[in-house]
């Protein structure tokens, strides 16, 4: 997750409360050496300075890199804390499947964001601590996302998968925004059975604004500032730097729109018609009017909020591993002619790929692999908490402790993968050409009872655009104005989920391909 520090009028403005807080984290840091540990050493770590800890160390756009060079020091399980959150890393997949797997009765509780629920942000329950109303959300979303159930919706992804190629033959200057129309548009045809319009669609802007409003203020800094310093809230509106109230109350009103809308949309469309369209919200509509009041009252308002839910977590998802993606194949382009070989000898060339041919496509299904574990979308996952305290590997695990999944680290894993900065597909390929086990599904979805419940879906969507993409178009580098190639070497956002920013790249239907060609495909 992004870390950045405050602003310098922020700081400024703090100076003369730090004194009085630092008494405080003087005493609960006391109070935390004095626990009983059992015996046990917390795990190993950078020493930390006095109230600060380790934050002035970390690289605050990127700590994932920061925790992995740490690693080589200090080993897969080792101990951080940031001002006074204590912080376990995981940095390998067995120690996360020991943990957030074999012991998740211990480790499936989520960290306390301070500015979740001021910024209008509770209704998502992916933040929530390990309660009723995190049981309730993930049994509603999971009847709907489940492995089985999430078949219904592989026809409309590869139908938005095919229309999003002819977006990008016909105009690929913008081939980012199409990325994006499909990760959105899939995302509330399966939820809401809405169908948004290419521009200016009032629901897309509905969630885009909230997105836009909260992410910025649910920085892990600013929440560890307001966990820290909970008076900040009573700070008036006009100071300069700390308009929080009012940016809180600006983020409320679009959560609140991001949940009424589209189920509003939604419920209309079920009331209009005898046989709904399947999807999320029509599945459970049906199924609450096995219920009375008050209990149906209490299910549509759980539902409401997993729908925004559903939609906040499949947001940019997909459209983020489509420009990883991209950006791999321009750099790469033996791989996107080898998958196109590869494609061509089973299919021929006068149909597209379909799910039935997931298993006779070997290197698409490495390449999907490897843009997954090649630049995760969620490099530290989503943090988990330690409900009770706890020794693993004979060190103390405190409760409380912030524990994190180092995706990156895995990743990154040389001896797992040789050259880990590169995109070789065939790492997962055997010498005659079929699937090793290694499967970064395995981590990049996260771990135990908070592992994403969207990751048959997702997965989903994923193959739809690389199989298709791979399909239909090629991928070159761009050329300037003197004719000579453009290397691109772009910047990552991070955004809801990681991905390089645009970067110049030409991308073309191959010689086979026209839209007209496509369209007839489509028939
Ligand atoms: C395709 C790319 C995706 C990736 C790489 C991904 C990854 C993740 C990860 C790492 C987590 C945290 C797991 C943990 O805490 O251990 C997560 C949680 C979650 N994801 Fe996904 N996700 C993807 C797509 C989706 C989609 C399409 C949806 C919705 C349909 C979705 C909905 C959620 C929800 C609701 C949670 C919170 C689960 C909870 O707290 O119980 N995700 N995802």
């Amino acid at each position: 997750m992004p870390y950045s520090i405050p602003s310098r009028t922020g700081l400024v403005l703090l100076f003369p409360i730090v004194s009085v807080v630092a008494l405080d984290i003087v005493r609960r840091l006391i109070s935390s050496s004095r626990r009983d540990r059992k015996g046990s050493p917390l795990p190993p770590g950078p020493t930390p300075l006095p109230l600060l800890g380790n934050v002035l160390s970390l690289d605050v756009e990127e700590p994932w890199k920061t925790y992995t060079a740490w690693k080589a020091t200090y080993g897969d399980v080792f101990y951080a804390r940031l001002l006074d959150q204590e912080v376990i890393l995981l940095n390998s997949q067995d120690d996360a499947v020991e943990l957030l797997e074999k012991r998740s009765q211990i480790y499936s509780d989520r960290p306390v964001i301070a500015t979740i629920e001021p910024y209008g942000f509770s209704f998502v329950f992916a933040f929530r601590g390990y309660d009723d109303y995190w049981r309730l959300g993930r049994r509603i979303f999971h009847q709907t996302f489940r492995a089985d159930t999430v078949l219904a919706f592989r026809p409309m992804q590869l139908r938005r998968a095919r229309q999003m190629v002819m977006n990008v033959i016909d105009n690929p200057a913008q081939y980012a925004s199409h990325y994006s129309l499909f990760s959105t548009g899939v995302a509330l045809s399966a939820v809401y059975d809405y169908e948004p319009n290419p521009q200016n669609d009032h629901i897309v802007h509905i969630i885009d604004s909230f997105i836009e409003t909260t992410l910025p203020a649910t920085t892990p800094e600013k929440a560890v500032l307001f966990k820290m310093f909970p008076f900040l809230w009573r700070i008036p509106d006009w100071i300069p730097g700390l308009s929080l109230k009012r940016e809180a109350k600006i983020s409320c009103e679009w959560a609140v729109k991001t949940v009424e809308a589209p189920y509003q949309y939604a419920q209309k469309r079920v009331e209009a018609s005898e046989h709904p369209t399947f999807s999320m919200v029509s599945d459970h509509i049906a199924r609450m009017q096995e219920y009375d009041e008050p209990y149906r009252s209490d299910y549509t308002s759980a539902l409401k909020n997993a729908a925004a839910t559903a939609i906040i977590g499949a947001a940019e998802s997909t459209s983020a591993t489509a420009m990883i993606f991209t950006l791999a194949m321009v750099q790469n382009p033996h791989v996107w002619k080898r998958a196109q070989a590869e494609i061509d000898a089973v299919l021929g060339m006068d149909r597209l790929p379909d799910f039935e041919d997931r298993p006779f496509l070997p290197y698409v299904e490495a390449v999907l692999r490897e843009t997954q574990r090649w630049q995760p979308v969620l490099c530290l996952g989503l943090p988990h908490a330690a409900s009770s305290s706890d020794i693993y590997k004979g060190f103390y695990i405190p409760k409380g402790a912030t524990v994190v999944a180092n995706v990156w680290a895995m990743s990154r894993d040389e001896a797992r993968y040789p050259n880990a900065e590169q995109f070789i597909p065939e790492r997962f390929l055997t010498a005659e050409g079929t699937l090793i086990d290694d499967n970064p599904a395995q981590y990049v979805f996260g771990f135990g009872r908070r592992m994403c419940p969207g990751r048959h879906t997702g997965d989903a969507s994923v193959w739809s655009v690389i199989s298709t993409m791979l399909a239909t178009l090629e991928f070159h580098l761009a050329k300037d104005a003197e004719g000579r190639d453009i290397i691109p070497n772009p910047k990552y956002v991070n955004g809801v989920a990681r991905h390089p920013e645009k970067f110049p790249c030409r991308i073309s239907p191959r010689p086979h391909i026209s839209k007209a060609s496509l369209e007839r495909l489509l028939e």
